[in-house]
C-alpha cells in the first residue's frame, strides 16, 4: 500500500516518546536500505496538519546514541515526503546563562562523535554538502516565533547556541566539559549532529529545539548531570516542547518557509550519475530523485 505523504517530521528525543496530541495516528513500519528506523513512524495530524513522529531512541528508550539508525530514520522520513524536520533533544548546559528548563534553538554544531556513519554517500557516489549553517535558519526562526507566540510562562528561550555532539553514552569528564566551554559551546548532547548532516544530504530542512536539563559537570554550584536529573527536568518541560511543536507545525503549514536545504545536493554531487553503479542509484532513489533522468 502506498505510504501517506507528510511534509513535516518530528524526532522526539529523551522524554518525548509519543505525541498524545497527534490525532488519527497510524504506525508505519518503514524498512529502508539502511536498516529499520528506531521505531515505527507515527503518522497523524497535529491541529489538522499531517505530521510524522519518530521516537529517536525507540519508544522504550532502548537504543544508545551510538546505536541510533540515523540513516534509516532520515531515509524513512524522506520516503514519507518530509521536507521540514524538527528535532527535540535534551541537552546539558555549558553556560551559566542557559539554565535547566530553558529552551535553546541551536544554530551550530561541533562534532565530537567517533563511531557514527553520517552520510548516505559512498558505494560509487561522492557528494560533499555545504554545512556552514547546519541548521535551517528559516525553520529555526519558525521555532523562535512559535515560542514567542505561545508566550509560555517562566520559559526563557535562547535564539542561538552551539551544540557539542559527543559520542557517549557516558557523560563528559570535567576536563572535557571545561574544554567545550573554552570553545564557546553552549550545550551538549549525543544525538543531533549525524541527523543534521543526513537531513541536509536528504534535502530536508532541519532545526533543533533543545531542552536544557542540567549543567553537565562543570558548574561549581550545581550537582553533576545524572539520568535522574535529566528525567526530572524533562518531565517538567516536555509539555512546553509539545506546545511549541504544535504551534510551529501550524505556522509551517500556513506559510512553508523557503529553505536552501531543499536544494542542498544541487552543487554537491561530484560523481556523474551515469558513472554511479545502478544499485547505488536505486538505493538512494528517494534522495536523488530530483537529479535523476527517470525519477520515479
Ligand atoms: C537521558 S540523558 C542523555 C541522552 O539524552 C539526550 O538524548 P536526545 O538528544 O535524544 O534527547 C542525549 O543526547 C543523550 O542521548
Ligand atoms: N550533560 C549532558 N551531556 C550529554 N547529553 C546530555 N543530555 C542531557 N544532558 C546531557
Amino acid at each position: 500500500m502506498a505510504l501517506p505523504q507528510v511534509k513535516i517530521g518530528v524526532i522526539g528525543g529523551s522524554g518525548l516518546y509519543q505525541m498524545p496530541a497527534l490525532t488519527g495516528a497510524v504506525a508505519q513500519h518503514i524498512p529502508t536500505p539502511f536498516g529499520d528506523p528506531s521505531d515505527a513512524l507515527v503518522v497523524g495530524e497535529l491541529a489538522g496538519v499531517p505530521v510524522a513522529f519518530l521516537a529517536r531512541h525507540g519508544r522504550h528508550h532502548q537504543l544508545l546514541p551510538t546505536e541510533l539508525p540515523a540513516r534509516a530514520n532520515i531515509y524513512a522520513l524522506k520516503t514519507l515526503g518530509v521536507e521540514y524536520l524538527i528535532s527535540v533533544s535534551a541537552v546539558g548546559s555549558l553556560r551559566s546563562e542557559v539554565k535547566p528548563l530553558d529552551l535553546v534553538v541551536v544554530d551550530q554544531f561541533i562534532d565530537r562523535t567517533r563511531n557514527r556513519i553520517s552520510t548516505f554517500f559512498g558505494a560509487g557516489i561522492v557528494a560533499h554538502i555545504t554545512f556552514e549553517n547546519p541548521v535551517c535558519p528559516a525553520l529555526a526562526q519558525v521555532l523562535i516565533d512559535a515560542i514567542n507566540t505561545l508566550n509560555l510562562p517562566d520559559v526563557t528561550v535562547h535564539r542561538q547556541g552551539t551544540y557539542v555532539c559527543m559520542e557517549g553514552p557516558a557523560f563528559s569528564t570535567k576536563a572535557e566539559s571545561e574544554l567545550y566551554r573554552s570553545w564557546g559551546a553552549t550545550v551538549i548532547g549525543m544525538t543531533n549532529l549525524p541527523e543534521a548532516k543526513l537531513a541536509r544530504e536528504a534535502e530536508i530542512a532541519y532545526a533543533t529545539l533543545a531542552l536544557a536539563t542540567d549543567y553537565d559537570c562543570w558548574h561549581p554550584d550545581h550537582a553533576s548531570v545524572s539520568v535522574e536529573m535529566v528525567v526530572a527536568n524533562l518531565r517538567k518541560n516536555v509539555t512546553n516542547a509539545q506546545a511549541v511543536i504544535q504551534q510551529a507545525v501550524t505556522q509551517i503549514a500556513q506559510q512553508p518557509p523557503p529553505s536552501k536545504a531543499h536544494r542542498a545536493l544541487k552543487n554537491a554531487i561530484m560523481t556523474p550519475l551515469d558513472h554511479v553503479p545502478p544499485a547505488t542509484l536505486e538505493k538512494l532513489r528517494p534522495i536523488l530523485a530530483p537529479y535523476l533522468k527517470n525519477p520515479s
